[in-house]
């Protein structure tokens, strides 16, 4: 079955979840503000980058995909997927102004719908969003009473630098909706992956999307209090978390310890569930604490370096690797940029390679030395700091001969050379 899909927001996921829907046969229109955006999108060309996601783009741009920067399309629409940006406030709590106002333009154009649509919304939200601020602006807008438009909630789960394989293979799909014939509607655009849908209420969808988040990020904080401690006694983290991982109770995945999580979506989303919490009188202390742990995990990192080179004033420190996580250029929340903060704040020099993230990164600090290598950026080295798990970085070896003292510092394990050492083993 081809459903006419609009996709309102070209970013990350919209243009993500947009070009793997054209691909299971669905006819997208992505709707996004910014023209420069759009017009790539209509070029085939990704704003983003992303694996395999440019051949997909190429191979439907034009055919099933297209982008617009009007709302024309939700006027013939199916279903409609809300996948704005809810950025953090500056209290944590998620800004829910994007989404208020993609809901109001979309109940303008709705009014001309004569079919039966249904409001989905993709982007992370506190519980009870859907309900009570996209609702009311799209019936608001639209004129339409709630016989002719359904409403729904059907998280994203993708990660960046895997979002396609992501996407295409998810472990579930989640549908929360205001009632099942909204749920069913949902359901058939997934209809050709193979995945357990999980149907629920509005509210609990929105919620099994922070649940998750915040749950990954404790293991990670979790291992990164364990790996602190191993490494005052002189225990392998890695080895320690193997053991406990193998536990199917646990389970082995994300429990690598090292410089913390970055990302556009770990901090911001434990953050609002911290906010969300406060402002309905709870006290969350484990999700503070994950954010502790968190916060505190780079300057570790710089207490390494002292310890090991003495005054940072005027020593030559390398950083390898600058986006949040490999197989991206995202800089969002990356840990480099607190250890590079600091680096310039006590006077290093520091030199930096990245494979993709170079240009993001020049815009928050355009003036360290930038290398197109990582023999580049060693080079004359008084210490190097490891920040991002990218595997080219597992063959380095002899490029490590070329530093002036072979201090490394390994926030993410993915060296095979013998000679680093790790923050937390
Ligand atoms: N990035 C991820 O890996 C990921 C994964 C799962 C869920 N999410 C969630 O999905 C949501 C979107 O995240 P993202 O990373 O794609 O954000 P993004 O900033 O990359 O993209 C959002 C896009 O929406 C556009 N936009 C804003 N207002 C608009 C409007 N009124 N009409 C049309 N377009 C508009 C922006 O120009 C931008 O291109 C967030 O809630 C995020 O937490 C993100
Ligand atoms: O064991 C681990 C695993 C990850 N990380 C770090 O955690 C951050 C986030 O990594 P990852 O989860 O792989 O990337 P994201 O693209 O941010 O994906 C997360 O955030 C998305 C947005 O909400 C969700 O859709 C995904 O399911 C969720 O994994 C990165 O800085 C990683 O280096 C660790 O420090 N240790």
């Amino acid at each position: 079955m081809s459903l006419k899909i609009s996709i309102v927001g070209g970013g990350y996921v919209g243009l993500v979840t947009g070009t793997c829907f054209a691909e299971l046969g669905h006819e997208v229109t992505i709707i996004e503000i910014d023209p420069e955006k759009v017009r790539a999108i209509n070029d085939g060309k990704p704003p983003i980058f992303e694996n395999g996601l440019g051949d997909l783009l190429k191979k439907n741009a034009g055919k099933r995909l297209r982008a617009r920067t009007d709302y024309d399309s939700v006027a013939s629409a199916d279903i409609v997927f809300i996948s704005v940006g809810t950025p953090p406030k500056p209290d944590g709590s998620a800004n829910l102004s994007y989404i208020e106002s993609a809901s109001t333009s979309i109940g303008k154009v709705l009014k001309n719908n004569r079919s039966y649509c249904v409001i989905t919304v993709k982007s992370t939200v506190p519980p009870g969003t859907t309900e009570k601020i996209v609702w009311p602006a799209v019936i608001q807008a639209s004129g339409k009473t709630e016989n002719e438009i359904g409403f729904a909630m059907n998280p994203e789960f993708l990660r960046e630098g895997r979002a396609v394989e992501d996407f295409l293979h998810p472990d579930r799909i989640v549908i929360g909706c205001s009632d099942p014939r909204a749920g069913n509607r949902v359901a058939d655009v997934y209809q050709n992956i193979q995945a357990p849908i999980i149907h629920t209420g509005l509210t609990a969808a929105e919620m099994i999307k922070y649940a998750s988040n915040s749950f990954l990020a404790t293991k990670i904080s979790f291992s990164n209090e364990i790996g602190n401690l191993c490494k005052v006694l002189g225990i392998d983290v890695y080895e320690v978390m193997k053991g406990v991982g193998l536990d199917a109770r646990i389970g082995p995945l994300f429990l690598n310890a090292g410089a913390g999580f970055g990302g556009s979506c770990f901090p911001k989303d434990v953050s609002a569930l911290v906010s969300l919490a406060k402002e309905n009188g709870e006290d969350p202390v484990l999700l503070e604490s994950v954010l502790t742990v968190n916060e505190h995990q780079p300057h570790r990192m710089i207490s390494i370096v002292e310890k090991r080179v003495g005054v940072i004033k005027g020593k030559r420190i390398a950083i390898l690797g600058l986006a949040f996580k490999d197989n991206t250029d995202d800089i969002r929340d990356s840990r480099a940029i607190p250890v590079i903060q600091e680096l310039v704040e006590k006077g290093a020099c520091v030199t930096a390679y990245d494979p993709l993230a170079i240009p993001n990164m020049q815009k928050i600090f355009p003036a360290i030395e930038y290398c197109s290598t990582a023999a580049g950026a060693l080079t004359g080295a008084d210490a190097c700091l490891v920040m991002t798990e990218w595997p080219e970085f597992s063959k380095i070896d002899k490029e490590f001969g070329l530093m002036a003292h072979k201090i490394v510092i390994e926030g993410r394990r993915i060296l095979t050379w013998k000679g680093g050492e790790g923050i937390c083993w």
